[in-house]
């Protein structure tokens, strides 16, 4: 029996209040912890140096993911589809992409790099029912359709060995791997890998640590849990907030998980924490006795 001593114990490390707090990513050159609140389009950068945290910006819409470009830029993936570039400095940049379709009915939402610098990211149902989809942003920012009819696009993440790629549908409870040709980007033979349906909460953001683990976050689940390569749940973290909704690792060595959680419920106006529990909204920190590897970077080419 592990000594509970040795329990991972979440600290709350940046106490925003955000109505879905989402996609946090170690920024290695600044050594600090970007993350969104998607539907207040707001940018948050939490500094584990000082422990301070600030918002950076707060744009108009919603953003639902962002990338590294190789220049250290953010690549924002927003509302109606648009991708734009941001920095500090320069704040946003042209968008390399105004819309999915036209209409843009829909928003992105959780997105990951790839070895080569292109970008899967996957899109909500529309307003009007029509389920998401999975794109692939190519470095010429030409997009293609990876996956149809994505059942509430989010985390994704690579296997070491970068020959699969594992795929979350928060609406269909479930976590898939697919193969993936790294030369070409292509996805193809999905076969299951977790199956949630039976699990509490639904299955939201992940990462994969350097041991080749999942790491899943669970809304309405008020965990993280990691399953290794057959699907077998290995350990989980409980957080008082019930939203948790995405987990990555940073830090110079990438030894240290950050999770976000949310006031929720997702869309509409936002609950409060005696609803959602101690904390919700605010980034977390946890060591899991495992560590990270860093994220690919996007290259992306902007105007
Ligand atoms: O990633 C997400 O999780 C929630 C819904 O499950 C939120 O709405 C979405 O952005």
């Amino acid at each position: 029996m592990a000594d509970p001593t040795d329990r991972p114990e979440p600290r709350r490390v940046a106490d925003t209040h955000c109505h879905t707090g989402e996609g946090p990513l170690y920024h290695p050159d600044e050594g600090v912890v970007y993350f969104l609140d998607i539907p207040e389009a707001d940018l948050y950068r939490y500094d584990p140096a000082d422990g301070s945290h600030e918002r950076v910006l707060d744009a108009e819409g919603a953003v639902g993911g962002f990338t590294i470009q190789d220049s250290g830029d953010l690549l924002l993936f927003c509302d109606g589809g648009r991708i734009q570039p941001w920095n500090r400095d320069d704040g946003l940049g042209d968008p390399v992409v105004e819309s999915i379709d036209g209409e843009g009915n829909s928003r992105f939402n959780d997105v990951i790099a790839d070895p080569r610098g292109r970008v899967f990211c996957g899109t909500m149902p529309t307003p009007d029912g029509e389920p998401g989809t999975l794109y692939r942003l190519d470095t010429d920012g030409s997009l293609s359709v990876a996956v149809e009819d994505a059942r509430l696009s989010n985390g994704l993440g690579f296997t070491p060995d970068r020959r699969h790629v594992y795929f979350t549908e928060t609406e269909a409870g479930r976590i898939s791997r697919y193969r993936y040709d790294q030369a070409t980007g292509d996805l193809s033979d999905r076969e299951p890998f977790l199956d949630a349906s039976d699990l509490t909460g639904h299955p939201d953001g992940m990462t994969v640590d350097a041991e080749g683990h999942v790491w899943a976050a669970f809304w309405d689940g008020g965990r993280i849990a990691s399953y290794d390569p057959e699907g077998t749940e290995r350990q989980r973290v409980e957080f008082p907030a019930k939203k948790v909704s995405a987990v990555t690792f940073g830090g110079p060595d990438y030894d240290t998980a950050y999770v976000t959680t949310a006031l929720g419920p997702g869309e509409g106006p936002a609950s409060t924490r005696e609803e959602e529990g101690d904390g919700a909204g605010a980034l977390f920190a946890v060591d899991l006795g495992v560590g990270g590897v860093p994220e690919f970077r996007s290259r992306i080419e902007t105007r």
